[in-house]
């Protein structure tokens, strides 16, 4: 983090937004990216990674595990300078024991994707993260890691730090996931690749699907079947060889929601955002705001390193209200903050539904939401997995009373975007945290007009 204390941000009513920009690369398949190929055999290089904290995290650990990574600079198009991440991997089953405590910082997609690698080698850990983290549960992933073999002692209510004591004769399992989380599913296949025989994990509801992508470009055999109750049933054969790849990131959709609806929002606008991802897996918030009647364009599609990527426009939008079903929730799961900031300014009623996973994230988003658009004088409803947002068909009224942020990158940057549609603005307490996914996120903002300012 830049600043030791908390860092005060305001965004002010804005209008007229206009650019062309690129978000940095997406969070989930940098990690990925790292993770994968610190375990292939040879040389990976990654072009786009997220230079984030979160991702910074994941790079740490697996230089305390062995793999050699280095950031070079390299000629981009057009011989413009860019960033290459060059890793050179240990092959499956190759980590060494960490000769300290892991810190995974502020990110559940990095502690828990990491205990999954460590459970089936033969070694001890110790994790741990910020005070976010160490709320979060992990005996959602501990519990089929435990199954495997691995011995997984944390604090109370399964919380961070914990000790991993790695088996050496894993198991392989068949997994039927109990909450819809990729991050689990993700835990258990990478358990899987140092585990022989087969490792199947089905998930009732699809989530994004950035492991199975990579692994199968890799070299790995994975198959994924889908059962007639919709299920999906994924299937890898443990201890492969892994290649080394040349790997490409795209821009983050979850990052790039953020100006894509400020955009929306804000009078006389126009912003392109380029390179996104648009995973299935990732893409219910550009659905959503479609059926919200935003002015919201795809072109350009393509595909980026094996994941479908396209450029998109958003134009001002007299936005209307909108029912998110439950089953559209995996899809989106990271842009609820963002949408219900677009949902305080649509005309009508909107209603969110299939939250419940929205309470263990790096706050209890759904209370921290509700909280701010509280303070933003608009009126919300909240249920124990649901939200409705009273829309004010125009801007919002905002105010200087700050809104809390709990360490949650999401919900300060959902905010400042709601301030840019607040007749008072709007206040967050604490901006620090956006570094952990989107560095870069205030100069980008302001470049396309955004009026945010430090209080
Ligand atoms: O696998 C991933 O990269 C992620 C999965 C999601 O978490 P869950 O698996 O907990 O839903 C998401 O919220 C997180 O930002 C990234
Ligand atoms: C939930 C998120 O990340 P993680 O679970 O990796 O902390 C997020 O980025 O919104």
């Amino acid at each position: 983090m830049t600043h030791a204390a908390p860092h005060p941000a305001t965004a002010r009513l804005s209008h007229g937004l206009s650019g062309d920009v690129t978000v940095p690369g997406d969070k989930s398949i940098s990690h990925r990216a790292l993770m994968l190929s610190a375990l292939a055999v040879g040389r990976s290089t990654v072009d786009g990674l997220l230079e984030g904290e979160d991702v910074l995290a994941t790079a740490a650990a697996m230089r305390a595990l062995g793999a050699g990574i280095t950031r070079e600079e390299t000629a981009g198009p057009d011989d413009t300078p860019a960033i290459r991440w060059v890793i050179d991997g240990v092959g499956v089953g190759g980590l060494a024991e960490p000769a300290d405590v892991l810190d995974m910082g502020n990110s559940g997609t990095a502690a828990r994707l990491l205990m999954g690698l460590l459970a089936t080698h033969p070694l001890v850990a110790v994790m741990t993260g910020d005070a976010s983290l160490r709320k979060r549960p992990m005996a959602r992933v501990a519990t089929p890691l435990e199954k495997m073999g691995a011995k997984i002692v944390t604090r109370a209510g399964g919380r961070l730090p914990a000790t991993v004591i790695g088996t050496r004769s894993p198991v392989p399992i068949r997994y039927r996931l109990p909450v819809p989380s990729a991050q689990v599913k993700s835990a258990i296949l990478l358990a899987g690749l140092n585990t022989p025989g087969r490792t199947v994990v089905v998930e009732p509801e699809a989530t994004r699907d950035h492991t199975e992508r990579m692994l199968g470009a890799m070299g790995a055999r994975i198959t994924v079947e889908t059962e007639a109750d919709g299920a999906r049933v994924i299937t890898l054969d443990g201890q492969p060889e892994l290649s080394a790849r040349d790997m490409t990131v795209p821009g983050d959709p979850s990052s790039a929601a953020f100006p894509l609806v400020a955009g929306l929002i804000t009078e006389g606008s126009a912003v392109t955002v380029r390179n996104v991802c648009l995973n299935p897996g990732r893409d219910g918030l550009i659905r959503t705001l479609v059926e919200m009647g935003a002015d919201l364009t795809v072109t350009n599609p393509r595909d980026v390193g094996g994941e479908p990527v396209g450029d998109l426009v958003a134009r001002s939008s007299a936005l209307k209200a909108v029912t998110v079903p439950a089953e559209r929730a995996p899809s989106m799961i990271d842009e609820f903050p963002v949408l219900a900031a677009a949902a305080a300014t649509a005309h009508g009623t909107s209603r969110f539904e299939g939250l419940a996973e929205l309470r263990v994230k790096e706050s209890d988003r759904l209370q921290a939401v509700a909280d701010g658009l509280a303070r933003a004088g608009v009126t919300v409803r909240t249920g124990e997995d649901w939200l409705e947002v009273d829309g004010c068909g125009g801007p919002v009224p905002g105010g200087t009373d700050a809104v809390v942020t709990h360490l949650d990158h999401r919900i300060a940057m959902a905010f400042l975007v709601l301030g840019l549609a607040a007749r008072n603005g709007m206040v967050v307490d604490d901006d620090r945290m956006i570094a952990t996914s989107f560095p870069g996120f205030r100069a980008l903002m302001t470049g396309l007009g955004c009026d945010i300012t430090d209080l």
